[in-house]
């Protein structure tokens, strides 16, 4: 991704949308089904497979440290594991391109193996915090050495003999937690984490499901999640389940779009990831669940979508971890109800892709509509309609911002462009023509 070239793309109102919205595989599953399949022993078999560029480039990482990985055709790879311990030096630089989940995860994964490594990423990767990775990594004695301000590139010299962290994360973060746990592998004893504000349980429940031993305990410091370093790993059948922040995107055109009627099928209802839909279930919408199920040792059920009428509320901080990906869309949604919506706790919002508060508040201004912003809360003063017809929005290499203001155009009074939508095949390569599908006119 870090030379692709500017893809300027645009959306405008039409017909209401209809049919079957069938998002891809979730992409934090994607990358965790790659790295604990390369350090298992045997043959992952992964199904459902995300096949965007954050995910793509993660299973090269992972050949690169040693594994096979191998396609074998739509969503379905194989990873032949190297086991616990047993990644090997890789000949080059580890470019993780735009993908923050697949860098940090990855400094975990290798930080206790006595092998060196240097990471890079794209424009938007090399300007975010890695600090909050390199520190707890340090704790395990590895040796890290990061451009100033503790960017990108990162040298990782891992630890020969690690000894276990006992380490509180000091912000909401999957990643955080989830790379000290990789880490944790290959460390002797119990490695634990601490976190105040539950996030997404991939880590634990893929770890789980690949054999190592893992508990979660709820008690008044949080969640409390130890790991039993060493395990052997083995080899397992992944079924990645759809994900519910892709889907995000359908969702909020078919609620915003006079008419619209949409199924979208197998969304996860994880309660780490389902912050959006509870959200959404406050402002009004018309949702309905069907065929509650598990998938991939996920619950997931069907979700049919209305056209409604929406109005504005309070987002609490304590539900932001459960829904960090959709604020940007849910500021578009916003901006097409009545009323005011305070998003509360989102500063994590400015060390994504983009800073998403400042990128959102702009390109909605833009468009028409009222926005204010502090350190770490957003509001849009909706007012049932975005008029449009403004300079194009700068998406800054983000995914996230240049589908949502698509999805804004698709309901607003005057067509809406995006200066790039190169991004958007990160996470969701067949976005265009999914929405295309079910009747929207963008592109
Ligand atoms: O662990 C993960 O897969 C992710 C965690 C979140 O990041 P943080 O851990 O930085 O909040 C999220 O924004 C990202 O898209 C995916
Ligand atoms: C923040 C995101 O991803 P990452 O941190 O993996 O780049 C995202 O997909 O919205």
């Amino acid at each position: 991704m870090s030379h692709a070239a500017a893809k300027p793309m645009s959306s405008r109102p039409g017909k209401p949308l209809s049919g079957t919205a069938s998002v891809p595989g979730d992409k934090s599953i994607s990358h965790r089904a790659l790295i604990l399949g390369a350090l298992a022993v045997g043959r992952t078999h992964i199904t459902g497979l995300l096949e965007g560029q954050d995910v793509l480039d993660t299973g090269k990482a992972m050949q690169a440290f040693g594994a096979t990985v191998e396609r074998l055709g739509p969503g379905e790879w194989t990873v032949d594991g190297v086991g616990v311990g047993g990644f090997a030096e890789p000949a080059g630089v580890i470019d993780c391109g735009n993908s923050g989940t697949g860098v940090r995860l990855i400094m975990g994964a290798m930080a206790t193996t006595p092998i060196t490594a240097t990471f890079t990423g794209d424009a938007s990767l090399s300007k975010r915090p890695m600090r909050r990775i390199t520190d707890p990594l340090a704790l395990f004695g590895a040796d890290i050495t990061a451009r100033e301000g503790g960017l990108l590139p990162v040298t990782i010299k891992g630890v020969q003999d690690p000894v276990p962290v006992r380490y509180a994360t000091p912000v909401a973060s999957a990643q955080i937690k989830s790379a000290v746990l990789l880490a944790g592998l290959n460390a002797p004893g119990q490695t634990v984490v601490i976190e105040k504000e539950p996030t997404r349980d991939h880590s634990e429940r893929m770890l789980a499901g690949f054999g190592a031993t893992i508990t979660t305990k709820t008690t008044d410091e949080g969640r409390v999640i130890t790991l039993t370093g060493q395990p052997e790993l083995r080899a397992q059948t992944v079924a990645v389940p759809r994900d519910p922040s892709s889907a995000a995107f359908p969702v909020a055109a078919a609620l915003i779009v006079p008419g619209s009627e949409i199924r979208v099928p197998g969304i996860s209802r994880n309660p780490t990831r389902d912050g959006l839909y509870v959200t959404l279930a406050e402002m009004g919408a018309d949702l309905t669940w069907e065929n509650d199920r598990e998938e991939g040792g996920e619950p997931v059920a069907d979700l049919i979508v209305r056209h409604s009428a929406l109005k504005g509320v309070q987002v609490p901080a304590d539900r932001a971890a459960s829904m960090i990906d959709e604020f940007p869309v849910l500021s578009v949604i916003a901006a097409m109800a009545e009323g005011d919506t305070v998003m509360n706790g989102v500063a994590e919002l400015r060390v994504k892709e983009s800073d998403r508060i400042d990128a959102m508040a702009k390109g909605l201004r833009a468009n028409g509509v009222e926005v204010d912003e502090t350190r770490d809360s957003m509001t849009v003063h909706g007012q049932g309609r975005i008029p449009g017809g403004g300079v194009p929005v700068a998406t800054h290499l983000d995914h996230r911002i240049a589908m949502s203001f698509l999805v804004a155009g698709l309901a607003a009074d005057a067509e809406i462009t995006v200066d790039d939508g190169a991004a958007i095949a990160t996470s969701f390569p067949d976005f265009v023509p999914l929405m295309t599908g079910l009747g929207a006119d963008l592109g």
